[in-house]
């Protein structure tokens, strides 16, 4: 099994998420640079977090337009897994991989504290190994994790069982307070109609060591190892 973890000028959380794909898993895992065109030697891809280009335009765009994303789409269609991060997410709603937009906080600062996210669904390679309305702290660190969708689109994401993770409280309850950046119905995640591409604004990878305060992203990754090992 190998996983690529896609670097572009700007991209930071890259290492962080090798050290906890390589360290702490014990996965076979390389970094890609974003001019790459064949990724067909992976078994699943990671776009970790970052400032792409600056965040120039907005974030994630010009990154969605580089030659590695052609790469991932086909990846993608082939049914292997796909994880955005962050800066990731942003990438593959820019690149048409995901619905919706990653827009600027309400509060429009950059915003970085722990959130408790509540699992929508265990039905996608990210997510079966939590059980389904379990709370879990994974931490945010953006200023542009604002999700928008138009409501043909939410709809069709709820309808279709796509929304991963949303912002809660302690006692899992869907509230304003409890929602960092205004995204609407308090999204933190979504996957792909087919759910072999996720995204998730909370960083999975700094929330995978006890001594980072939280594990509860590493399943994240231990559910992607999981379903590729069984496809
Ligand atoms: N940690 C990150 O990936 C930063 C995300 C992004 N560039 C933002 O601030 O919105």
């Amino acid at each position: 099994m190998s996983i690529g973890i896609v670097q572009f000028g700007g991209s930071n959380c890259d290492l962080d998420v090798l050290h906890v794909l390589k360290d702490v898993l014990g996965v076979d895992a390389e970094l890609v640079w974003y001019k790459e065109e064949d990724l067909s030697r992976f078994d699943g891809i990671v776009v970790p977090g970052g400032f792409s280009y600056g965040d120039y335009l907005r974030a994630g765009a010009i990154a969605a337009r580089t030659p590695v994303m052609n790469s991932i789409k086909a990846l993608a269609e082939a049914g292997k897994p796909v994880i955005g991060i962050c800066n990731g997410f942003q990438i593959l709603t820019e690149s048409g991989l995901l619905d919706g937009a990653l827009t600027t906080n309400n509060y429009p600062k950059f915003k970085c504290e722990s959130t408790l996210l509540r699992v929508e669904t265990t039905d996608t390679p990210f997510t079966s190994k939590f059980k389904k309305g379990e709370i879990v702290s994974i931490p945010i660190a953006h200023m542009e994790g604002n999700f928008y969708a138009d409501e043909a689109t939410l709809s069709k994401l709820e309808d279709n069982g796509q929304v991963a993770f949303r912002y809660v409280d302690k006692e899992g309850k869907v509230t304003d307070e409890a929602n960092p950046n205004g995204s609407q119905e308090n999204i933190a995640g979504i996957v792909s109609a087919k759910k072999n591409v996720l995204g998730m604004m909370p960083h999975p990878e700094r929330a995978s060591e006890e001594i980072l305060g939280s594990k509860d992203g590493i399943r994240i990754f231990e559910s992607m190892m999981e379903f590729i090992s069984k496809n």
